[in-house]
């Protein structure tokens, strides 16, 4: 109360006080609105007004009804490739993002990781660790992921591959009864990922279900993003907290001690003879400050199983979703690979990495439907971004979603086209798509920052992709034209179950 005797108002009736308490936050939101949308540093990058002035219509968007992702496309074709989406942050469009603020920086400060959007509430593991742990970090994981290594793990991924089509073959069988393709994707990749992380799979392939943690993870996911909005909205809390959000916020918590069990499992193991990717980090791991520390393991190998499971999945759910659309670009690539081996056993990692229209199919879905709708958010060090000044703490974040889908940047942007992947030498070019700015397309991101793991995603999509058109007829079940465009983003996608009919491909 000092400071109201100090005011010369601790005399006035509690009614007025109140008033004059409420009056003077009112003017003073008044005046912040002002300075955001007039004064700011930002006030000179264009987006709307609304957006400007307040972080809730970008974070109710983005946090609670998930259409942001999807919601950018419009403004940036309204407001070209910087748009300001809140007070403090900017919409980057790729074509400006990666090469001024991603591409490697020597010299000079980083555009920093933000902890707190990963629900990290310290700067540990390679997702978010500052300059000089990321790269100790990253230089130890690099083994693991290295061409050489990705040749190493390909009997372990080969055999959950051959494991799916078995299982997949068990459903032909037993009357073309339509599958969800969503549900076995998930089931391969995750299934993967543990063998190679945890040195234990989830088992999901074996038991044709869900083990519960792969279960989890959508909504551990969904549950960081929708607690960044309660971090600057707390008192909103007990009213929009629903049942489902406290439910999400007690699965991560699940989660992240399953994956830490697992970790220390994997850990404890002194199988030299495995050749998974802890085996390689343990391998160069010294006990010196080189290596990495036990903590550092534990969060990693949690990283490896949310960053290198879902994204795939939903990679490859999507391209059997377009590809089925398309009928000819289906039958283009069936004919691709059918015509390319003379036996299943031919088709390994090293013979389909050779394949013009399945690479090319692979490129167009990642363009079409990247599995990180918006790179993870970095903090600008103080630095120009398309000939502006954008000062040092500025959060910005690059658009994949809205980069792929500008016609700005590519020609007819909404057409599943593999054609424009396509080198002129290829029967199937189209000089149509000769005019697309290929710049902003980093789907796996760009810089010292990049995916880790893009060859071994690229080589299981390639690999899964033509075993399961080698040995099945595929056809989409009708009335899922929508199955995309239904989805909301919550970080990954909310992705609905995909139907589909297999018959057993008949080989002479
Ligand atoms: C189609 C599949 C995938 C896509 C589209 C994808 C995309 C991405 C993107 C956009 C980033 C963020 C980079 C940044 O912040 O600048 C990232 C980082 C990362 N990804 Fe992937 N990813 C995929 C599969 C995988 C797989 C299979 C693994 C490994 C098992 C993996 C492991 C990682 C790791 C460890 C990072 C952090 C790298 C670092 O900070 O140095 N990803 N990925």
């Amino acid at each position: 109360m000092a400071i109201f005797s100090n005011l010369g108002i601790s005399n006035l009736p509690i009614g007025l006080l109140a008033v004059f308490l409420i009056g003077t936050a009112a003017v003073y939101r008044l005046v912040l609105i002002i300075y955001r949308i007039f004064f700011h540093p930002l006030a000179k990058f264009p987006g709307p007004k609304l957006y400007a002035a307040t972080y809730f219509p970008y974070l109710y968007r983005n946090a609670i009804r998930g259409t942001f992702a999807k919601d950018l496309l419009r403004l940036h074709m309204k407001y070209g490739p910087i748009v300001r989406v809140t007070p403090d942050r900017l919409s980057l469009e790729g074509t400006v993002g990666y090469p001024q603020a991603f591409a490697r920086r020597p010299d000079q400060e980083e555009y920093a990781k933000i902890p707190e959007t990963y629900g990290f509430a310290k700067p540990i593991g390679i997702m978010v660790a500052e300059r000089d742990d990321h790269r100790r970090q990253r230089r130890l994981l690099s083994h693991a992921f290295s061409e050489a290594a990705l040749a190493e793990q390909e009997t372990y991924i080969k055999y959950y591959v051959d494991l799916l089509m078995t299982r997949l073959k068990e459903r032909a069988e037993a009357g073309a009864a339509p599958v969800d393709m969503v549900q076995w994707y998930n089931f391969t990749t995750f299934d993967i990922i543990g063998e190679l992380a945890f040195a234990d799979p989830f088992d999901s392939l074996q038991n044709s279900k869900y083990h519960p943690w792969v279960k989890m993870i959508y909504s551990t996911v969904k549950s960081s993003r929708q607690m960044l909005f309660f971090v600057h909205y707390r008192y909103l809390k007990p009213f929009l907290m629903t049942r489902a959000m406290q439910q999400n916020a007690k699965n991560r918590a699940a989660s992240v001690q399953l994956s830490a069990t697992k970790a220390e499992k994997r850990l404890a193991m002194e199988d030299d003879a495995r050749r998974d990717i802890m085996s390689y980090v343990l391998r160069y791991n010294s006990n010196d400050e080189k290596g990495m520390t036990h903590e550092e393991l534990t969060t990693n190998a949690r990283s490896l199983i949310v960053a290198g499971s879902e994204t795939t999945a939903s990679a490859m759910s999507a391209i059997t979703f377009h590809l089925l659309r398309n009928p000819h670009v289906y039958q283009a690539l069936v004919d691709e690979i059918r015509t390319s081996f003379a036996a299943e056993d031919e088709i390994n990692m090293k013979s389909v990495a050779g394949l013009p229209y399945l690479n090319a199919c692979i490129e167009e879905v990642l363009r079409i439907y990247p599995p990180a709708t918006t790179v993870p958010a970095r903090s600008c060090p103080g630095a120009m971004l398309d000939g502006k000044y954008v000062p040092k703490g500025t959060i910005i974040a690059i658009s994949n979603w809205a980069t792929c889908h500008n016609p700005r940047n590519f020609w007819d942007p909404e057409t599943f086209a593999p054609e424009r992947w396509l080198p002129a030498a290829h029967p199937r070019y189209d000089a149509r798509y000769a005019s697309d700015d290929h710049t902003g397309f980093r789907p796996f991101s760009y810089g010292p920052r990049d995916c880790i793991g893009k060859n071994l995603a690229n080589a299981e999509m390639r690999l899964i992709l033509a075993r399961l058109l080698w040995n099945f007829d595929i056809e989409l079940i009708e009335g899922q034209d929508d199955w995309v465009e239904k989805q909301r983003v919550f970080d990954v996608y909310e992705k609905g179950p995909l139907m589909v009919r297999l018959r057993r491909r008949c080989v002479a």
